[in-house]
C-alpha cells in the first residue's frame, strides 16, 4: 500500500511551475496536490485529484480554502554560516563608506573570518540552524550555503562539516559550496593564497567529500580572472562544479570565465555586458541576480530584462550574509519586481525552478510537477502576486517539506 502523506486541496491558484514560454506560470484554478512517499503524486483540479487521492485517507489533509499554493522557494546563493555582528558596517555604509573601503580596513568578510575562527563548532551549528528556521518560516525549502569565512584549510573544513550537519538535522535541504577563494586573508599575497587553495584546501575538501560546488569572488582587488580560473579548474578536477561571483563591483570578465568553464551559475552580474549575457545563454550558465545586495549597497541593479529577453533562465537569491542580512526570498522577489521590472510570475520562477537550475537540481524541485520533492507553500493570500505585492510581510502561511508540515504562521513546527 502506498503511503498518502498529504493532500492539499481547494487552492484558489495552484502554481505548477513555469509554462512553456519560461516567463509565465502554469497554474490550476481550484487546484490540489497529492503527496505519496514525500513526492508529488498528482496535481490538478481538486475534483480530479481528490477522486483518486481522497483527503480522508491522507496522514494530513489541508484545505487551502481559497489561498494560493506554490512550490517551496529555492535560495541558490547564501553565505548563511557565520558568526559575529556587522550591523555597524550597515550604519557606516549609510554614512558613505563603500564595501571596498570596509574590506580594505580589515572589516567586511575579513572581520567575519576572525569571528568564525574564534567560535566553536556548536556555536556555528546553532547559528546556522537558527537562520535555516527563519528561512523555512519564510518559505525557503532548499538553500545553498557557502563556506568562505575560514580562509584556511582547518576552518574551511569546519564550516563545510557544520553545513553538512545542519543539512542532516534540518528540514531545509542545504547544498554545500566550498568558497576558500572568498577573500585574500590578512597579510597574505593573492597568488600565494591561491596556491594554498589549489594545493591544500581543494584536495582536503575532495577527500572529505563535503562540497558540491566551488565558488570564487572574481572581483577587482580580490581574485583576478587567471587566479579564479586556477581555483575553479582545480575544483572541477576534484569533482566540484564551478560557480562564479562575477561583475559585482566592477567588470573584470568573471562571466566569460563562467561561460568558458560551463559553470552552474554566474552570480551578481550588476555590470554584465550584452556579450556576457549572450555568453551565459550560449553556454547554459544560469544567471543568479541578488537584488538584496544592490539594495543594501545602494548600487544600480542588474539588468534582469536583458537576461530574460535573451532567453536566459533568470534566477534570484537572497545572498543572505552579514552584509545583506535578509533571509527572505519574498523580499528578493519584491525587489526583482519593483527594482528590476520583472513580472511577479518571472520573479517567482526565478526563485523556484530557475533557482533549482542554478544548483543543478533536475529532480523537479522548484515546481509541483509529478515526481518532484513535495516542498509546498500554502500562502495566507489568494495568488502568487501577493508574495512581492505584500513586501515586508511574510505571506507564507504553511510550509511542507517532503510532504510534512514543518512551519505554520511564521514559526517552525518540525520536531
Ligand atoms: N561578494 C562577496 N561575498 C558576499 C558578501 C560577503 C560578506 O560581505 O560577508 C556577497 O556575495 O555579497
Ligand atoms: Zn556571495
Amino acid at each position: 500500500m502506498t503511503d498518502l502523506d498529504a493532500v492539499v486541496h481547494g487552492a484558489n491558484e495552484l502554481v505548477v511551475g513555469p509554462a512553456e514560454s519560461g516567463r509565465e506560470l502554469e497554474t490550476v484554478e481550484d487546484g490540489a496536490v497529492a503527496v505519496v512517499d514525500g513526492e508529488i503524486a498528482a496535481v490538478g483540479p481538486t475534483a480530479d485529484v481528490t477522486r483518486e487521492y481522497p483527503p480522508a485517507n491522507a496522514d494530513r489533509a489541508i484545505d487551502a480554502d481559497g489561498r494560493a499554493v506554490l512550490p517551496g522557494f529555492v535560495d541558490p546563493h547564501t553565505h548563511g554560516l557565520f558568526a559575529g555582528d556587522r550591523s555597524d558596517e550597515f550604519a557606516a555604509k549609510l554614512r558613505g563608506k563603500s564595501y571596498q573601503d570596509i574590506l580594505a580596513e580589515g572589516g567586511g568578510i575579513l572581520r567575519t573570518v576572525r569571528a568564525v575562527r574564534e567560535v566553536d563548532d556548536e556555536t556555528l551549528l546553532s547559528n546556522l540552524l537558527g537562520h535555516l528556521d527563519t528561512m523555512l518560516a519564510h518559505g525557503t525549502t532548499t538553500v545553498e550555503v557557502k563556506s568562505g569565512y575560514g580562509l584556511d584549510t582547518e576552518t574551511e573544513l569546519r564550516m563545510l562539516d557544520v553545513i553538512g550537519r545542519a543539512d542532516d538535522r534540518h528540514p531545509v535541504d542545504v547544498v554545500p559550496t566550498f568558497m576558500g577563494a572568498h577573500a585574500v586573508p590578512e597579510g597574505r599575497d593573492a597568488d600565494d593564497y591561491v596556491d594554498e587553495v589549489v594545493e591544500e584546501q581543494i584536495p582536503a575538501v575532495e577527500s572529505q567529500g563535503v562540497a558540491e560546488f566551488c565558488d570564487v569572488f572574481c572581483e577587482e582587488g580580490v581574485f583576478s580572472v587567471p587566479q579564479s580560473r586556477r581555483v575553479l579548474e582545480a575544483g572541477e578536477a576534484a569533482g566540484l562544479t564551478p560557480k562564479v561571483h562575477a561583475e559585482e563591483l566592477a567588470h573584470i570578465g568573471g562571466t566569460q570565465l563562467a561561460a568558458e568553464l560551463g559553470a552552474a551559475s554566474a552570480d551578481h552580474l550588476l555590470h554584465a555586458t550584452d556579450e556576457d549575457i549572450d555568453a551565459v545563454v550560449e553556454s547554459g550558465v544560469t544567471p543568479v541576480l541578488l537584488p538584496g545586495t544592490a539594495f543594501g549597497l545602494g548600487a544600480d541593479y542588474a539588468d534582469a530584462e536583458a537576461f530574460l529577453d535573451a532567453g536566459a533562465p533568470l534566477a534570484v537569491a537572497t545572498d543572505f550574509n552579514p552584509n545583506c542580512h535578509s533571509h527572505s526570498m519574498g523580499f528578493a522577489m519584491a525587489l526583482s519586481c519593483v527594482e528590476m521590472r520583472t513580472t511577479p510570475a518571472e520573479a517567482l520562477i526565478a526563485g523556484t525552478r530557475n533557482a533549482a537550475l542554478a544548483l543543478d537540481r533536475e529532480d523537479g524541485r522548484g515546481t509541483l510537477r509529478e515526481g518532484a520533492p513535495a516542498d509546498i507553500l500554502v500562502l495566507d493570500a489568494p495568488t502568487h502576486v501577493h508574495v512581492p505585492y505584500q513586501y515586508g510581510t511574510n505571506v507564507v502561511g504553511r510550509v511542507l517539506a517532503d510532504g510534512r508540515v514543518v512551519a505554520e504562521g511564521g514559526s517552525t513546527t518540525y520536531e
